[in-house]
C-alpha cells in the first residue's frame, strides 16, 4: 500500500491512540504462563502483538476475543505450554522473539523460531548468549545470532547474574523470563534504565521481583496468577500525533489515556526541552502504570541535544524527533543512539536518506544525526518506508508540513504498531 500525504494544518480534536505494544505483548506472555484467566482490555491489535498471540496459541494457550474490547487468556501455568507442531513465525516482532527465546529455553520441548526478512537480520546473540549461560540451548546461523533459531528445551536452567552491555528491555526481559524457570535468583544489571514493563507486570502477576537502581532480580519457579490488565495508550504511537500537533499551524490536540511510565516518557522530556507546548492532565495510575491525557498545541520548537541515559527512554521516538528537529531553531544533536541501526531497519540511515529526499539537510553520525533548523520540507517525491512502521509514520508527519504532497511506498507496515493511523490523522 502506498500512503499519500497532503499538507495540512489546524489539527484539532480529542483522540485516543491504540494500546501500548510493549504492555500488550507482556500481557499475553504472562497471562499464558499464569494460572487462571487473564482479562485484557485495550489490547493492541497491531501485527506484532498478533504474532505474539499466534505463537502462544501454537504453544497450546487458548485465547478468546482477540481485540481491544475484552480478551481472555486461559493461562496454562508456568509449565503448562505444549510443544508446537510447526515453526513459530514471529513476523516482524523483535520483542516477541527476544522475550520468547528466553522463555522457550526453560520449556521441556523443542521449538523453532523464525520471522520476516527484517527480523531474520536482527541480532539475537544478545539474548541467546546470556540465556546459554543459564543452560539454555540454541542452534542457529552465526552461532545462534540469526533466525531461524532452534531452542532445544528440556534443560534445567541455572540462575545468572548478568551485566548487560546494552540498555535493552528485550535483553533484560528475556533473561528475567528464563529466570522464571531457573532455581534461585536471576539478576540483570543494565548500563542505563530501559523500559520496565516486564518488572511491573511480573510483580503484578505475583512474582518475587526486586528492583534496586539498575539491578532487577527475580526468584525462579514462582506461581503466577491470572489478572485483569488494562492497557494504556501507547506513548510511542502518541509521539507521532504530538509532533504533528506541534509542527503544524493552529493545532490543538488532546490525546487521551496515554501511558506515561517514566521509563517510556523520554519523548516528553525531549519535547519539553525543545519548548513544546505540552500539558499533562488527568494524571492517574492503572495497573501500576502512570497514565495521563496530553494536550498539544502548535509551538515554535527550539533545538536540543538528546543523548546518554535519555536515549533508552525514547528509543522508538527518535525517527519522529528527527522530524521535529527539522522545525526547531538551531542545531539538534541526537547521539548515543547506535541501537537504531539494528531495529526493523537501520533507522539512522533510513531517516537521513528520506529526509534528504524531502530537501532537508541532515548530518549523519555513527550514533545518530544532526539537523540545523528550521528547514523547509519540499515534498513532491516518493519516500520509502524500508518496511519500518516508525520510519513510515515519521515521514507521513513530515508530509503534513511539506510544500508538495508526498507518497510513502510500502506503508502497510504502519499496521505493525498503529492500526488506524491514517484515519486518526484524517479525523483531526
Ligand atoms: O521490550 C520492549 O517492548 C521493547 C524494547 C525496545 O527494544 P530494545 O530492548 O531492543 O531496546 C523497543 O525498541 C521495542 O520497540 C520494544
Ligand atoms: C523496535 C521496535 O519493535 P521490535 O523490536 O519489537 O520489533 C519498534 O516497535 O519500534
Amino acid at each position: 500500500m502506498e500512503l499519500k500525504v497532503e499538507p495540512k494544518s489546524k489539527l484539532q480534536g480529542q483522540v485516543k491512540v491504540p494500546g501500548d505494544k510493549s504492555i500488550s505483548h507482556r500481557a499475553v506472555m504472562l497471562g499464558s504462563l499464569a494460572e487462571g484467566q487473564t482479562e485484557v482490555k485495550g489490547f493492541l491489535t497491531g501485527e506484532d502483538c498478533l504474532s505474539t498471540v499466534r505463537a502462544f496459541e501454537q504453544l497450546g494457550v487458548k485465547i478468546e476475543g482477540v481485540g481491544e474490547e475484552r480478551m481472555i487468556i486461559h493461562g496454562c501455568g508456568l509449565n503448562g505450554l505444549t510443544e508446537p507442531d510447526n515453526v513459530l513465525d514471529l513476523g516482524n516482532s523483535g520483542t516477541t522473539t527476544r522475550l520468547m527465546l528466553g522463555m522457550l529455553a526453560g520449556q521441556d520441548f523443542y521449538s523453532v523460531v523464525t520471522g520476516d526478512d527484517s527480523l531474520r537480520g536482527r541480532p539475537m546473540a544478545r539474548v541467546t548468549d546470556p540465556v546459554s549461560q543459564m543452560g539454555g540451548q540454541f542452534k542457529g546461523r552465526d552461532d545462534a545470532n540469526l533466525l531461524p533459531i532452534t531452542v532445544v528445551g528440556g534443560q534445567n536452567l541455572k540462575s545468572l547474574t548478568y551485566q548487560s552491555p546494552v540498555a535493552s528491555a528485550q535483553v533484560k526481559s528475556s533473561i528475567l523470563l528464563a529466570g522464571l524457570y531457573a532455581k534461585g535468583v536471576t539478576k540483570v544489571v543494565e548500563p542505563a534504565k530501559s523500559r520496565d514493563h516486564t518488572e511491573r507486570m511480573l510483580e503484578y502477576f505475583g512474582a518475587d521481583i526486586t528492583v534496586d537502581g539498575l539491578t532487577v532480580s527475580v526468584t525462579g519457579k514462582p506461581k503466577l496468577k491470572g489478572k485483569k490488565v488494562i492497557v494504556p495508550g501507547d506513548i510511542s504511537s502518541a509521539a507521532f500525533i504530538m509532533v504533528a500537533g506541534l509542527i503544524t499551524d493552529d493545532s490543538r490536540i488532546v490525546l487521551e489515556n496515554v501511558g506515561l511510565n517514566p521509563t517510556r516518557a523520554g519523548v516528553i522530556t525531549a519535547l519539553e526541552k525543545m519548548d513544546a507546548n505540552l500539558e499533562l492532565i488527568n494524571e492517574r495510575e492503572v495497573n501500576g502504570e502512570p497514565i495521563a491525557d496530553v494536550v498539544v498545541k502548535s509551538s515554535q520548537l527550539q533545538a536540543t541535544t538528546i543523548e546518554g541515559d535519555l536515549i533508552p527512554l525514547l528509543i522508538d521516538e527518535i525517527p519522529i524527533l528527527a522530524v521535529a528537529a527539522t522545525q526547531a531553531e538551531g542545531k539538534t544533536i541526537i547521539k548515543d543512539a547506535e541501537e537504531l541501526r539494528v531495529k526493523e531497519t537501520d533507522r539512522i540511515a533510513a531517516m537521513v536518506k528520506e529526509l534528504r529526499k524531502l530537501g532537508v539537510e541532515v548530518t549523519e553520525r555513527k550514533d545518530g544525526l544532526e539537523i540545523v533548523g528550521p528547514q523547509e520540507i519540499k515534498g513532491g517525491v516518493n519516500c520509502l518506508s524500508y518496511h519500518d512502521h516508525r520510519v513510515a509514520m515519521s515521514l507521513a508527519i513530515a508530509g503534513l508540513i511539506a510544500e508538495q504532497p508526498l507518497k510513502i511506498e510500502e506503508a502497510d507496515c504502519i499496521n505493525i504498531s498503529f492500526p488506524g493511523f491514517k484515519q486518526l490523522l484524517t479525523d483531526l
